[in-house]
């Protein structure tokens, strides 16, 4: 029972209380998320940190009327707690469930689809242009944290709003720490300002800002006269708090990193579940990271890149052991891009590691920095396919089409850990292109894995099972669901299974021997149906006439929700079950 929060249904309903209760509402509201996220997991210390903020902005500002709009999203839970989502929350980050992030199909409350950083100040001044427009009087705010301000998105929206006159309040949520800890020059001068201790510039009055603060984050009274005040500020505004991430929780004020997303864990102590399992195959993240570390003692010229994941991608081990030669740039993916390039134009070794789906930001920079030069960056694209939880703004299922049409650019998927393991050795002897190597989320299937390291060839596939009549085609992890269902036919003597492990350049030796001797030909992938690797296919078979039966299977033409991988899976038909169907339609 929580005596204010049972009865807020609204902002409507907040407005309503006498600003005194309003912090026992937000213990309330910080006991309500630690529950639920202690057993349905999901982003903790950054929505605990927002507390008092997200009661203050409802309390004085007049949502959904006026326009809110969190940058990331993953500090949203207060927000959706106090709107309306509260008897749902238990279904935070669940198929069919309510989503991670803030989602407009979701809610009136949500101004804007987010998931993806440093959106929230464009978006919001371009809700303020059009509200000055459309003639509309209201309010365009957008919260932002101290890591996501950095990137060069954020670094527009401020550069545009700053000659503007338009209503826009930009809060910028000082915590001083993004998943890991911020970094940067910029992250340098917020710490100036919080000490008091230097005279400098402001670099948000520079930029035509009025800006207020810093100020206490976690001091609702303040805040809310702060809010009230700036209300009747014209033009863009800038106001500085400081918070802590985790705030109310002791565990995840003291370990921030790790109760960024903790999983599940205890909701009167705080203490986390201890693994129990010692002897399981490893995270492909954890490959990567430990190989990274262990090319790098042999290779003097590899350099490792991470925009804003060291813990996430595993270069953490690397920065640890060897910190002149691991970069976290920060959330800065289209930076991690080209200074990839430049170093590598110089002779370097570059593993620059980037989630799949925020690679997308530097899809330019893959092209005209990096491919068009023909320079030999490894990329790692770490949580390829389906993520899980995080849903469809963090899929990485695009992956595969949007690098196929990229000239000069090589194109690996691993079917387990020791191919990760081999290519990242391959690439680092030296290739003549760029290479993305894409891995998924999670773990591999190989205990054994740290087996000595050999040579893959570019371009070659393997074939895994020998058949007759049906060949199936995969690429990457997903072979794993493919073994297991020809496994599970009863009669799987006819059927054929190749690793393609190229989707560029194809093999395409391998596949007209495919073609010559299997008549029916069923490609999978854990992508988008549409331009990766089963259209690759289809292109080789059109252009050398053959006419075989094809089938294609992967991710369908639609953004996919949130869900674990497996029940995602099998959503999508990529689960071993299904697969096994389709084989025994077509045997
Ligand atoms: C473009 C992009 N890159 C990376 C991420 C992964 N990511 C999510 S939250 C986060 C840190 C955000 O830190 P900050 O803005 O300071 O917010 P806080 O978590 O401290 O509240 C990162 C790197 C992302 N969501 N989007
Ligand atoms: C909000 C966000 O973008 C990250 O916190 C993301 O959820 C991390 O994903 P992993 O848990 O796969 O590292
Ligand atoms: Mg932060």
């Amino acid at each position: 029972m929580s005596k204010f929060l049972d009865h807020i249904n609204s902002p409507s309903d907040l407005r309503k209380l006498n600003q005194n209760y309003l912090p026992q509402l937000a213990k309330e509201l910080r006991k309500f998320i630690i529950n639920i996220v202690a057993t349905k997991e999901g982003h903790l210390g950054a929505s605990l940190g927002v507390v008092e903020l997200t009661i203050a902005l409802h309390y004085v500002f007049d949502t959904p009327n006026d326009l809110l709009i969190w940058d990331v999203g993953h500090q949203a839970y207060g927000h959706k707690l106090l709107t309306g989502r509260k008897d749902n929350f238990h279904t935070n980050r669940q198929l069919n469930g309510i989503s991670g992030f803030p989602k407009r199909s979701e809610s009136v409350y949500d101004a804007f689809g987010v998931g993806h950083s440093s959106t929230s100040i464009s978006a919001a001044l371009g809700m303020a242009i059009a509200s000055q427009l459309k003639g509309e009087n209201k309010h365009h705010i957008a919260v932002i944290g101290d890591a996501s301000i950095a990137s060069g998105m954020a670094f527009e929206g401020l550069n545009h709003a700053g000659v503007t006159d338009a209503n826009l309040l930009v809060i910028l949520n000082d915590n001083a720490i993004g998943i890991d800890p911020s970094v940067g020059a910029l992250k340098q001068y917020l710490t100036n300002v919080k000490k008091g201790t230097e005279k400098q510039d402001n670099i948000f009055e520079a930029l035509n800002f009025n800006y207020s603060g810093p100020i206490d984050g976690h001091d609702i009274d303040k805040i809310i006269s702060e809010l009230q005040r700036l209300k009747n500020v014209k033009g863009p505004k800038f106001l500085h708090i400081i918070t802590t991430k985790g705030k109310g929780l002791k565990q995840a004020e003291e370990n921030q990193v790790k109760y960024h997303a903790p999983g599940k864990f205890d909701a009167i102590t705080g203490d986390l579940f201890p693994k129990t399992k010692t002897d399981e195959a490893p995270k492909f993240q954890d490959v990567f990271g430990y190989t990274i570390v262990e090319l790098a003692k042999q290779n003097d010229k590899i350099v490792g890149i991470t925009p804003a994941m060291p813990t996430g991608s595993s270069l953490k081990y690397m920065m640890d052991e060897m910190p002149n030669r691991a970069f976290d740039v920060g959330i800065a993916e289209q930076h991690a891009v080209t200074l990839s390039a430049g170093m590598v134009s110089q002779g370097l070794v570059v593993f620059c590691n980037i989630y799949s789906t925020f690679l997308q930001r530097a899809y330019d920079q893959v092209i005209h920095d990096v491919a068009l030069q023909n320079l030999p960056v490894i990329f790692c694209l770490d949580r390829a396919g389906l993520v899980g939880e995080d849903g469809a703004t963090h899929h990485g299922v695009f992956d595969l089409a949007y690098l196929r049409c990229i000239p000069n650019l090589i194109i690996f998927a691993p079917r387990n850990e020791i191919e990760l393991r081999n290519i990242m050795y391959t690439a680092q002897l030296g290739l003549d292109n760029p290479i993305a190597i894409r891995y998924p989320r999670g773990k591999g299937v190989t205990i054994d894995w740290k087996q000595p390291f050999s040579n893959i060839e570019i371009g070659k596939g393997i074939e895994l099972k020998k058949g007759a009549s049906l060949a199936v085609l995969s690429i990457g992890f997903i072979s794993k669901n493919v073994s297991t269902a020809i496994k599970n036919v009863k009669n799987n003597t006819t059927i054929g299974h190749y690793d393609m492990r190229f989707i560029k350049p194809l093999d395409e030796d391998l596949l007209h021997q495919v073609f010559k001797n299997y008549k029916t030909i069923i490609t999978i992938e854990d992508g988008t149906i549409k331009g990766g690797f089963g259209s690759a296919v289809l292109e080789f078979a059109a252009h050398n006439n053959y006419k075989n039966s094809i089938k294609c299977l992967g991710i369908p033409d639609e953004f996919v929700e949130q869900g674990t991988i497996d029940e995602l899976q099998k959503l999508t038909s990529l689960d071993a079950y299904n697969i096994t169907t389709i084989l025994e339609s077509y045997s």
